[in-house]
């Protein structure tokens, strides 16, 4: 059972004795309950326990309650706070003064005892002290014998419960680079400074030879390994595709299953790497089981080992996807070619929805009328308008294929919890796993390839590092699509046909990046996307307000933003006032 931080939850009150505080302790405290009972029924962390919340051991009158509830809330290990009342309270004595906690604020909405009143005082206290807070005020006048919680009042509770925790859950750990920059890709430039002041994350790095030596000198686990063998020549060996190499460039098959060995060593060892692994202590390897407390990392690859050794493509995929030799489990956060900024995209949608992810090239666009010219046919339905490729050899989670469904028959990608061991075989049936092309991989090895179903709603993100302006976060939402099969052939095989493809349709509206799926990928900031199942801008955005990443692009309708209410005083333009926001505040572990 990992540990997970906890939300704290504040119920503050007016503090005169004598009749007032006293008719209100029992509904503040009901508040603090209910909005505890939403958290913990409704969220989970990425293990599937739910999330826990804290309340103050009594209701927040005056400083020194909110002195002791602070203590508490730190040693309880808690990471992010909501405030609840139905009254008026003394703002700058009752606040959450943390200035790690992403905080928000109920301010029940009943016009007996003045809750929003206060909610709007203390809110400008946050904005007074540059401490923004997320404000929540519901719609629709509530009795004061009602401590039910409103549809719309549940939604931004959630909305917000669900980045805060994912930035308390980043606290703290680790990014972990095996190897270094792959093939100059910017985005595996890793810059130690943003993961420390925007994510509060610490950059670790090991050479790749360290997968050679624990190879060598045997520092994994053999049992496993020989259970992880036999898994993987009864799901991934027996789908091995054709072998597309020249002659000259073909590995025999006494090479290939040398090479089938050592990528489910790698496999094990990379995940040593990240978390450790009990197993070698006992082994006798004290340091190596110790791990790097890495909540994402890159493998480099490209090219100096896979110019040598079989490549990681396998040990990506299978890490990133939401189960493996041991069963159904939490999917890792792998990004290939080392590119951390489309890894800290990935973590941040696994972290907001506890699925897998995908991790793609934004490869190619195609327009109605090139699919007809190179295959004589129309692109249909909702392909109609044009398509983007998106394929990259590796870390593509095979939760990508669509395979599991929902309640409906669905293609979906699902928790890992929810996820059925006959969908994981029909995930891993769907997987054809090539020899690896030895143009690019000269070690060879073996390359997961599928076709992602169409009809799930999906959402890319990349986080771009932009020098003079720092990190900024681009969010398309739309679907996977599903294409002629003979159409999908041709353009298939045009590019890397070993590898895993999700044709992709961007939501468009009457915002220039989206007037056309042209320009979705013509405005792509990079050449990697991290791709999550759902759509999911709106916690996005919310997430990168909490962070203070400025948003550059996105295809949220502008009503359903959730950032916080300080945001206000930056202007009536969203854009622009989250970027003077982001500007004003900057990171918040400066
Ligand atoms: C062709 C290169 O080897 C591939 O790695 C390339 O398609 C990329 O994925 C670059 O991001
Ligand atoms: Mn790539």
């Amino acid at each position: 059972m990992k540990k997970y931080p906890k939300i704290g939850i504040r119920p503050t009150i007016d503090g005169r004795q004598g009749g007032v505080r006293e008719s209100l302790e029992e509904k503040t405290m009901n508040l603090a309950k209910a909005v505890a009972e939403l958290i913990t029924a409704n969220l989970k962390n990425g293990d599937g326990s739910p999330v826990e919340c804290v309340i103050a051991d009594s209701t927040i009158g005056r400083v020194a309650e909110s002195a002791a509830c602070a203590e508490k809330f730190e040693r309880e290990g808690v990471g992010s706070t909501i405030t609840v009342t139905s009254c008026w309270c003394y703002g700058a004595e009752t606040m959450d003064m943390n200035p790690q906690y992403p905080k928000a604020v109920w301010g029940f909405n009943g016009t007996e005892r003045p809750g929003a009143v206060y909610l709007a005082a203390v809110l400008a206290g946050h904005a007074q002290k540059g401490l923004p807070a997320f404000g929540i005020y519901g719609r629709d006048v509530q009795d004061l014998d009602d401590n039910s919680i409103p549809a719309d009042v549940a939604e931004k509770l959630l909305r917000f419960a669900r980045a805060a925790q994912a930035v308390a859950t980043m606290r703290g750990k680790s990014y972990l680079s095996m190897g270094s920059v792959s093939m100059g890709i910017a985005g595996s430039i890793v810059n130690p400074d943003f993961f420390q002041e925007y994510l509060g994350i610490r950059c670790e790095s090991v050479d790749l030879t360290e997968i050679i030596r624990r190879m060598t000198e045997g520092i994994y686990d053999k049992e496993e390994f020989a259970k992880a063998m036999a898994w993987t020549e009864k799901y991934c060996k027996k789908n091995e595709g054709k072998d597309f190499n020249l002659p000259a460039k073909t590995k025999t098959r006494e090479q290939k299953d040398e090479d089938w060995e050592f990528i489910v060593k790698m496999t094990i060892i990379m995940r040593d790497l990240m978390q450790g692994n009990p197993k070698l202590r006992e082994m006798g390897f004290k340091e190596e089981a110790l791990g790097h407390n890495a909540i994402a990392a890159g493998f480099q690859g490209q090219r100096q080992w896979t110019d040598f050794y079989p490549n990681g493509d396998y040990s990506e995929a299978l890490l990133n996807t939401s189960f493996d030799w041991n069963g159904i489990r939490e999917a890792y956060v792998v990004a290939t070619e080392n590119d951390a900024c489309n890894g800290v995209a990935m973590l941040f949608g696994h972290l907001l929805t506890n699925r897998a992810q995908i991790f793609s090239d934004v490869r190619t666009y195609w327009s109605p009328e090139a699919v007809k010219r190179v295959t004589g046919k129309e692109l249909t339905g909702m392909a109609a308008n044009g398509i983007i490729h998106l394929i990259n050899s590796g870390a593509t989670t095979l939760d990508g294929t669509g395979q599991q469904t929902n309640a409906q028959g669905e293609p979906v990608m699902k928790p890992h919890w929810e996820i059925s061991e006959a969908e994981m075989e029909k995930c891993l049936e769907a997987t054809t796993w090539y020899p690896a092309n030895c143009d690019y991989f000269r070690g060879g090895g073996f390359s997961s390839n599928f076709l992602s179903k169409g009809g799930m709603p999906v959402t890319m993100s990349r986080l771009n590092l932009v020098k003079g302006l720092g990190p900024v976060l681009q969010i398309a939402e739309g679907w996977t699509v599903e294409i002629d099969p003979e159409v999908h052939k041709l353009l298939d095989e045009r590019t890397d046909r070993t590898w895993p493809t999700t044709w992709f349709v961007p939501r468009l509206c009457d915002k220039p990046a989206f007037e056309d799926v042209y320009s979705v990928m013509n405005n792509w900031g990079a050449n990697h996307g991290a791709i999550s199942y759902g759509h999911i801008g709106q916690d996005l955005i919310t997430l990168a307000s909490m962070l203070r990443i400025p948003v550059c692009m996105h295809n949220v309708d502008e009503k359903k933003i959730f950032r916080p209410a300080a945001w206000n005083a930056f202007g009536m333009d969203k854009e622009g006032a989250d970027y003077r926001a982001c500007t004003t505040y900057g990171p918040i572990y400066k």
